[in-house]
């Protein structure tokens, strides 16, 4: 079993165990938008670390956020293997060559004059 499917097993087992003797039965109880909001906040703790901080406060940050995804994704009820299927339907698919097929968006987009570079 790999270290996402472990810490994802550990999850949820805790999201019901005591709020006292477990931070993620603890942001369970607090609930949903609080898990948002830590997802969040992390997300940008490892942006800035990205843009200025070193190299162990990145991967530091980077496992913060994937510990957080993966609380989110276990109060949800969306197993990692589902996003994972996602990722592996998307394999090969080169990202300009989806965002092509995207008409009514790039339409929009054009009819605007914006364009994000994104
Ligand atoms: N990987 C992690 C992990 N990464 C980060 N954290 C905790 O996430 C919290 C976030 O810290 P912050 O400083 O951002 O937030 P805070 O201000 O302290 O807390 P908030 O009040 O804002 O929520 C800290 O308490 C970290 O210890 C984690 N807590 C738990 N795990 C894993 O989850 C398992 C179950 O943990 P418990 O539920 O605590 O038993 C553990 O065995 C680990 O494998």
């Amino acid at each position: 079993m790999d270290t996402l499917s472990r810490l994802e097993t550990t999850v949820k087992q805790r999201l019901g165990a005591d709020a006292g003797s477990s931070y993620v039965a603890q942001l369970h109880a607090r609930g949903l938008p609080v898990m948002a909001r830590k997802l969040g906040e992390e997300a940008v703790e490892m942006v800035v670390a990205a843009l200025s901080g070193d190299r162990a406060e990145l991967v530091g940050e980077a496992a913060d956020v994937l510990f957080h995804l993966t609380v989110l994704l276990a109060e949800k009820g969306v197993p990692l293997a589902e996003v994972m299927a996602e990722l592996d339907r998307r394999e090969g698919t080169s990202g300009l060559d989806e965002k092509a097929t995207r008409q009514p968006e790039n339409q929009d987009n054009s009819a605007a004059g914006a364009n994000d570079g994104d």
